[in-house]
């Protein structure tokens, strides 16, 4: 296993497909003929490079998705199974891994794809990503605790002894408003792209693949990522107007990556050596109140500038912050309560998180307010040392300012295996 591979070979959706040309549709009988018909050429338009054209490595010693340039856009879904059979869960995440490497490298979905296969069987894939380039994909697949125990703690699929002792349910936080059936699961798939399309497209395969094995429990779209996961980004602004992700953990802080990100041989179990630990929350905003917040309420609340999204003690937006700095009435310029005071490792026995989460806006709700929020996706080695000791820090109304605005009403957590080689598959080492 490599860190970066070559692409792998496959039915690409750009390419035109046979002799046909445009338009033209091939018509032969049997599974096998390739009835091939092509709409886009792998030719860039004329003098308009194609940022989405190179696809990301899916083959790596870490899964694609994680330490990955934070796409713009996420479709994130959680399943459960719906067998309880062993060989149904190997063969889903086999089945799981051929598609993603197809459709990250910007292959269709089978041997066939959408358009070449029998004119009298269902196409392979789905197609409506057709004529679209990779467009950054990278799908992530995690594990919840459920799909190792079941609600007694009895070992589903025969995975005894196979639960990461750090795979337990995380604790409640002081205002939590978690809804059930938009939180947890048996396995979890992040997909993210720049192109939404592509995103849905991979997901929709998925679970179309699963059926008869898993079901979808809960999905949630969202846009504009709220973090930036390299320095060669832009910090990009979440719901509240606010540059987030300037203090992230980003792909270019090796020792950080390394501390905080992947699982050590140390911490094992074996099978999740290299693979990480996904938080996600869904966190509701109460945006038309903030709104109404003068621009310094809003600013004290987060601990930094709007504008420059640098710290109110000074700088610009990658200064180091001075909790200490003192205002002419002897109080300290950063909010003691503030956002980034109670997040910072500093606070929080060196804690630090790769975020790479999402703005979302699911409509409007029935009294005429917007749906939005933040759905927050963090990454980390060890729940407990990291999402948890910082989520305790924020949570409640005498703690993080930002509470009055905000509520979280969807929780998981899954453990993400660490990645494939040419021909393995997600999770291999939970059947070894
Ligand atoms: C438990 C972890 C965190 C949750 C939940 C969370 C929610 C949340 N955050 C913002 C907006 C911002 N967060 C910022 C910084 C920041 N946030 C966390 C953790 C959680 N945030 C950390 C660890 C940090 C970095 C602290 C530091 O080291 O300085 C910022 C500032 C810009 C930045 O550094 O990213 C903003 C803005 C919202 C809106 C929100 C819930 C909706
Ligand atoms: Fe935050």
């Amino acid at each position: 296993m490599s860190e970066t591979n070559e692409p792998t070979s496959g039915l690409s959706r750009r390419k035109l497909i046979g002799a046909a040309g445009i338009g033209a549709l091939a018509v032969g009988a049997g599974a096998g003929g390739g009835y091939a018909v092509g709409r886009q050429s792998d030719e860039p338009t004329a003098g308009v490079p194609d940022p989405d054209a190179e696809p990301i490595p899916f083959e790596g010693v870490h899964q694609a998705g994680i330490v990955t340039p934070a796409q713009d856009r996420l479709y994130f879904v959680a399943l459960d199974m719906t067998s309880e059979e062993r060989a149904d869960l190997i063969s889903l995440l086999k089945d799981w891994t051929e598609a993603a490497r197809q459709m990250t490298q910007g292959n269709d979905v089978g041997t066939f794809g959408a358009v070449s296969g029998s004119p009298f069987a269902p196409p392979e894939d789905t197609g409506e990503a057709l004529g679209l380039p990779p467009s950054g994909l990278t799908v992530t697949v995690g594990f919840g605790r459920s799909l190792f125990v079941d609600a007694k703690g009895k070992p589903r699929f025969g995975l005894d002894g196979k639960l990461p002792a750090k795979l337990k349910e995380l604790p409640a936080f002081s205002g939590d408003q978690l809804d059930p059936a938009i939180s947890d699961g048996d396995l979890a798939i992040q997909a993210c792209a720049n192109d939404p399309q592509v995103a849905v497209h991979a997901v929709r395969n998925l679970v179309r693949i699963a059926f008869g094995r898993a079901s979808v429990r809960y999905s949630q779209m969202g846009f504009g990522r709220t973090s930036s996961t390299s320095s060669a980004q832009v910090t990009a602004r979440n719901m509240l107007g606010f540059k987030d992700g300037t203090a992230n953990i980003k792909v270019e802080d090796k020792k950080d990556v390394q501390d905080f990100v992947w699982v050590p041989k140390e911490d094992g179990p074996d099978w999740l050596v290299g693979g990480s630990y996904l938080v996600s929350r869904k966190i509701n905003m109460r945006i038309e109140i903030w709104d109404r917040e003068p621009l310094e309420g809003q600013e004290n609340i987060i601990g930094r500038a709007k504008g420059s999204g640098g710290p109110l003690s000074g700088g610009d937006e990658f200064a180091k912050i001075d909790f200490k700095k003192k205002n002419d009435r002897g109080a300290p310029v950063i909010d003691m309560k503030s956002h980034v005071r109670l997040a910072h490792p500093d606070f929080n026995k060196g804690a630090k998180l790769l975020r790479r989460g999402y703005n979302f806006v699911d409509g409007s709700d029935g009294l005429g307010q917007l749906s939005a929020g933040l759905f927050f996706i963090a990454y980390q080695r060890d729940p407990e040392k990291q999402f948890v000791q910082v989520q305790r820090s924020l949570a409640g109304s005498q703690n993080d300012l930002l509470n009055e605005y905000i509520v979280h009403v969807s929780s998981g957590l899954f453990a993400c295996p660490p990645g494939v080689g040419r021909k393995g598959y997600w999770g291999e080492g939970l059947f070894a």
